[in-house]
């Protein structure tokens, strides 16, 4: 099993400070792998605090950081890479910036050929979604169950699905092959996150033949 690979959470922007790093320390404890830290707020400073808070846990669970969005920030608070999507930095100025060790992954949304591009670029992981309807992003472009398997056949790099994924739908997602479920409310809004989070690294686990 690679680094890339099992349950990717991503923070809710409404959630901050020590009631945000609670959570997450949950999901950690149920097998979370990767964290997303997005945060569109301007304030820098509390951005930075909260990114190196984060950092820190990750670090004890030996989990990734990712930084939505920002590689200022994710130089600054010693995170591990940057998610980007089509209106951030270019993948090739974020590697330029960052340098061939950080995990750089790229959202394709339905779009094939732009996973393509992403791969010979060097992109670590591509995402595609939303692959069920979101209440986090309710406008985002739809990736269904078919577009992530065709996805799995084309690519060798880690693949990621986002959107509406929830524990009682992730198995009909990780049997598409894909390496990484990326969840916000299936995870947050849940009355037990830990719970939440052990449910589906125990379905990945099963998937690989691991429990
Ligand atoms: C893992 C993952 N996949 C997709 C997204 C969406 O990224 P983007 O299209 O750049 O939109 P915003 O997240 O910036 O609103 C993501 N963040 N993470
Ligand atoms: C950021 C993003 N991009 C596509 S769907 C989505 C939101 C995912 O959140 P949720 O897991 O709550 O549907």
């Amino acid at each position: 099993m690679h680094r890339l690979s099992g349950l990717y959470a991503i923070t809710p922007r409404n959630l901050h400070g020590p009631a945000l790093l609670e959570q997450v320390e949950a999901l950690l404890r149920g097998g979370c792998r990767i964290l997303q830290y997005r945060d569109k707020s301007q304030d820098r400073e509390q951005r930075l605090n909260q990114a190196r808070d984060l950092g820190t846990l990750c670090r004890k669970y030996q989990a990734l950081l990712i930084i939505n969005d920002d590689t200022d920030l994710c130089q600054a608070s010693g995170a591990q890479g940057v998610h980007l999507g089509e209106d951030d930095m270019s993948l090739e100025q974020a590697r330029a910036l960052l340098g061939p060790e950080a995990v750089i992954g790229i959202s394709c949304y339905n779009d094939m050929e732009r996973a393509h591009q992403a791969s010979a670029q060097g992109a670590d992981y591509v995402a595609f979604g939303a692959v069920f309807p979101s209440s986090t992003k309710p406008l985002a472009r739809r990736a269904g169950l078919e577009l992530l398997r065709q996805a799995r056949k084309e690519l060798s790099l880690p693949l990621v699905a986002i959107g509406g994924i929830t524990p009682e739908n992730a198995p009909s997602v990780i049997e598409t092959g894909v390496d990484m479920l990326a969840m916000i409310q299936g995870l947050f809004a849940q009355p037990d996150p830990e719970k939440a989070a052990r449910r589906i690294d125990q379905t990945f686990k099963a998937f690989r033949g691991n429990p």
